[in-house]
């Protein structure tokens, strides 16, 4: 495995105007290249440990890393994909547009932002759309166009919270294989948060499953399946059974809290 890129050491997040513990005490690493999954009781943390690794939200203690230099803000290197993908879009920005916002915050020059919009819409299937506002589109289009833009980035860290938690099964099987079939050609990191178990062990190389709150890392669970997925292959072979039974088993001993998950 590579180097070390995102590194969370002992996250603990109280939120003040209630006292709520939602984060305990977390602490995990990514490799350089991974994509890893996190799953964890509705409630767990999973958005509040997003937030704080995207420096959206200052943790009560510990710290994250990337790269080795501490989160203080949202880091210039990274890039977040929501779940509510009608919120994320500007509807009167044309698609193109909206792709193209975050590159022209970096200060990317014009002619390599447009090679980067249209090799990422190309990427996702939205060529032939670029000049049309989201509001014109499906759901399952609306968010193959936050992931373009997350991909036209070149974040080295990706952070992915539910994102296909609003679309219909089919297009969520289509938008879980276009993140395998992109993904690694970017050589982007990626913390990818969902609620669904096999979900989680079909696009991950590892499962990281959350106690209850407040939260901790109960289990690591590596992905040992060909890393060459399919939906109807890889979710019908005996070790994808046994990887869901696993992880399936911790998450509802995780729901009594974490002094009973272990
Ligand atoms: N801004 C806030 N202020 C106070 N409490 C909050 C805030 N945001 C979340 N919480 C609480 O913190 C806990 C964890 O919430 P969080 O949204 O991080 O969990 P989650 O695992 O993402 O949930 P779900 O699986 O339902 O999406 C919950 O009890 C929630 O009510």
């Amino acid at each position: 495995m590579g180097a070390i890129v995102l590194e969370v050491t002992g996250l603990k997040k109280v939120y003040e105007s209630t006292g709520k513990e939602a984060v305990g005490d977390l602490s995990f690493r990514l490799d350089a290249g991974e994509l890893v999954c996190v799953v964890g009781p509705s409630g767990c943390g999973k958005t509040t440990l997003l937030r704080c690794v995207a420096g959206l939200l200052a943790p009560t203690a510990g710290t994250v890393r990337l790269a080795g230099v501490p989160v203080t803000g949202p880091p210039d290197d990274m890039a977040v994909v929501f779940q509510e993908y009608g919120r994320s879009l500007f509807p009167w920005m044309s698609v193109r547009r909206n792709v193209e916002l975050p590159l022209k915050e970096k200060g990317i020059p014009r002619a390599r932002r447009a090679t980067l919009v249209s090799t990422a819409l190309a990427a996702v299937g939205l060529a032939d759309v670029a000049g049309s506002y989201p509001w014109q589109l499906s759901g399952g289009m609306q968010q193959r166009v936050a992931i373009a833009r997350a991909m036209a980035y070149e974040p080295s860290v990706l952070l992915m919270d539910e994102p296909f938690a609003a679309v219909d099964a089919q297009t969520r099987a289509e938008l879980e294989d276009l993140i395998l079939r992109v993904l690694p050609g970017l050589g982007t990191t990626t913390l990818f948060i969902t609620h669904d178990i096999d979900e989680a062990i079909y696009l991950g190389d590892r499962v990281i499953v959350l106690s209850a709150s407040p939260t901790v890392v109960l289990d690591d669970v590596k992905v040992d399946l060909p890393s060459e997925r399919d939906q109807l292959a890889t979710r019908a072979l005996p070790r994808f059974a046994e990887l869901r039974g696993h992880v399936y088993a911790r998450i509802q001993r995780a729901k009594d809290g974490p002094e009973n998950a272990r």
